[in-house]
């Protein structure tokens, strides 16, 4: 179980402030997976950082199995971590040898080690290029087996920053069902994405950042609920403050996918949708984060494959 409480966090940089997290609570419960999703910058990232004892909040606290995150040591020991930027595998050595130099790091004799780097390498589909040097690994083989390491000690909790990121399709699937299977299999799962279609599949709790600031969580059903019916839209021209639900042009009209709560806009109305979770993802973030400037990676904002 993981248990967030009031946690803030602020950068500064130079004479600037940046408030990464503002007061974010919410609980994952055991045996489920929590997705923590949000645009560039909403503070996915730090706060899988904090939960990994990596940094310090500055306000709240956090418990893992019921460890506070000031117990670094305790809780360590109980979290597995897969973090986004990871490169700290050996290039020259085989994905058997990393995983069995990281088991022995962590604490296992030589055996355990070598039977757990097998284990695991069957686990996350990687048996057959377990002797093959790691820098021969594509994307998609060195996210399998960061996961394999970050289940060495076989972790109660498991942390995930965009795990799919870069990965084939195929590769993500396999991915998603062996996050699923864990879940099943008792362990508490926090991961971030920008696919909102992976994480309309795995996740049992979703929690909406932004600008560190959690907007909106709860189940999918709950989440799309709360943002009434899309109205699909075609007006003339985009009204001011409604790009980010432009979804088309036809025949130099604007097609709009407009959600019923709160909202009016001038058109002819050309049929009524149950939200998908874009379209809660839209309405619940901001419009300027829609810039291109504010893009990376190749991804960015509402382009989720
Ligand atoms: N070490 C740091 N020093 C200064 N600012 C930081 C640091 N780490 C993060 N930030 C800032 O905190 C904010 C939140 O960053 P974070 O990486 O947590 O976002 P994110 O939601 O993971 O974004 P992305 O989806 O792009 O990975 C951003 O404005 C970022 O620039």
């Amino acid at each position: 179980m993981i248990e967030i409480e009031h946690i803030s966090k602020t950068f500064k940089v130079k004479s600037k402030e940046i408030r990464a997290l503002d007061d974010v609570s919410f609980t994952i419960p055991k045996s489920s997976v929590g997705a923590l999703v949000g645009h560039n910058g909403a503070g996915k990232t730090t706060l899988i950082k904090i939960l990994s004892t990596l940094i310090i909040p500055d306000q709240g606290d956090a418990r893992i199995n019921g460890i506070s995150i000031r117990e670094e040591k305790k809780v360590r020991k109980n979290i597995g971590v897969m973090m986004v930027s990871e490169r700290a595998f050996y290039f020259r050595l085989s994905g058997f040898d990393n995983l069995v130099f990281f088991g022995i790091v962590q604490g296992l004799s030589i055996s355990e080690a070598k039977k757990r780097a097998k284990e695991l390498l069957d686990l996350v589909g990687l048996s057959e290029f377990s002797n093959i040097q790691y820098m021969k690994y594509s994307t998609g083989m060195q996210r399998k087996l960061a996961l394999a390491r970050a289940l060495l000690l076989d972790p109660p909790v498991i942390l995930l920053d965009e795990p799919t990121l870069g990965m084939d399709p195929v590769s993500s699937r396999d991915f998603r069902s062996l996050v699923k299977e864990l879940s099943k299999e008792g362990k508490t799962i926090l991961m971030t994405s920008h696919n909102m279609k992976e994480v309309e599949d795995l996740a049992d709790k979703i929690v909406l950042l932004k600008r560190g600031k959690v907007v909106a969580q709860g189940t999918r059903e709950e989440i799309t609920s709360s943002i009434g019916k899309i109205k699909v839209v075609m007006t003339d021209s985009i009204p001011k403050g409604y790009e980010k639900y432009v979804s088309g042009f036809v025949q130099g009209k604007v097609i709009l996918r407009v959600p019923e709560k709160g909202i009016e806009v001038e058109g002819e109305v050309l049929g009524e949708e149950e939200p998908t979770l874009e379209d809660a993802f839209v309405y619940f973030t901001d419009e300027e984060i829609d810039n291109p400037k504010n893009r990376r990676r190749g991804g960015g904002f509402r382009r989720w494959e």
